[in-house]
């Protein structure tokens, strides 16, 4: 049995403004999943001491808070970077929690190759989370039958995703936001919560695609990370004229105390 986690009433009642709505019917099939991008940063806005490096940040409080977010979320969404980095649970921890949200990973080159021993197929045997989805630019015909049979016996699998045509000068598979997110509407699942790492939140907080996102709920520690961090920080944008301009700006925005981080909630003009 793994750590049961509490999140009383006035922390929930803070959030719940932010979040999909429990109520309204079913989801229309053409409509775009609800997103909630959610992060824990440092005050130099780092999320982890380096790449490939678990770094806790989260205290207690807001912890019980995101795995309160991954009970009211369909699906929850990392880059394998992430996966491969941290061998995350990806399940929620909530006490009494009824439902369970379903890890969707972003590996267009199949850089994860699923085993008994990870953690989140751990938890899925144990009957305590879900198998993952994993969003793929590979073939359906050039996957590992050995990792689809491992990745299917957990009720999991392999979802091929088309890349954008554009191949970038690294040879990098790229999924464009609205395609990943039809096809997680097409799965049946109508919210995602975003958890990261660095690469999967600034390329969703890019202008041309944050539009996408409903609710953005972000916790602070109180440390300093250092350089060399993942750090994040959106592309740079300029207007028309080359003058630099802000690659966004939340509005509807609260802070809210957890233990010793603030949570920031906000939204991007709604
Ligand atoms: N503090 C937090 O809340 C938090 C949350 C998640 C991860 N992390 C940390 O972040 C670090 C990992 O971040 P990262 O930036 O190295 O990797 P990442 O987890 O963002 O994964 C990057 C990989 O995902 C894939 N990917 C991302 N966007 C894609 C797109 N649009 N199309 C196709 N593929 C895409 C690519 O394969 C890319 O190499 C780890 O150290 C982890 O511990 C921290
Ligand atoms: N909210 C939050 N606070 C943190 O301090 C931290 N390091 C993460 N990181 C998010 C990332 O997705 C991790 O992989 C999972 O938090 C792993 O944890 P689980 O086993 O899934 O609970 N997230």
């Amino acid at each position: 049995m793994s750590e049961q986690l509490t999140f009383a009433t006035p922390g929930k009642d803070a959030i719940e403004p932010y979040l999909p709505s429990t109520t309204g019917g079913p989801t229309p099939a053409d409509q775009k999943p609800f997103v909630t991008l959610t992060f824990a940063t440092s005050l130099d806005s780092s999320l982890s001491l380096a790449p490939g490096v678990r770094t806790r940040l989260s205290g207690p409080e807001s912890k019980a808070m995101t795995h309160y977010l991954r009970s009211r979320h369909d699906a929850i969404l990392v880059g394998v970077s992430t996966l491969l980095a941290d061998d995350p649970g990806l399940n929620c921890r909530i006490e009494g929690a009824t439902s369970q949200p379903r890890p969707i990973v972003v590996d267009p080159h199949l850089r994860w190759t699923p085993s008994d021993s990870d953690k989140v197929l751990q938890l899925s045997r144990a009957a305590q989370g879900l198998a993952p989805f994993v969003l793929t630019g590979v073939a359906p015909a050039d996957v590992p039958r050995e990792s689809a049979a491992v990745l299917e016996a957990h009720g999991g699998r392999f979802i091929h995703v088309d890349p954008v045509p554009s191949v970038s000068s690294d040879g990098r598979m790229r999924f464009s936001w609205p395609s990943i997110l039809e096809v997680l509407r097409a799965n049946g699942l109508t919210s995602v919560m975003v958890e990261g790492g660095g690469r999967i939140i600034n390329t969703l907080l890019h202008p041309d695609a944050q539009d996408l996102i409903d609710s953005v709920i972000v916790t602070i520690a109180p440390t300093w990370l250092g350089q060399g961090g993942v750090v994040v920080s959106p592309e740079r944008v300029q207007d028309e004229e080359g003058i630099p301009v802000p690659a966004g700006r939340l509005s509807r925005v609260k802070w809210h105390s957890f233990g010793e981080d603030v949570v920031l909630c906000g939204t991007f003009n709604r």
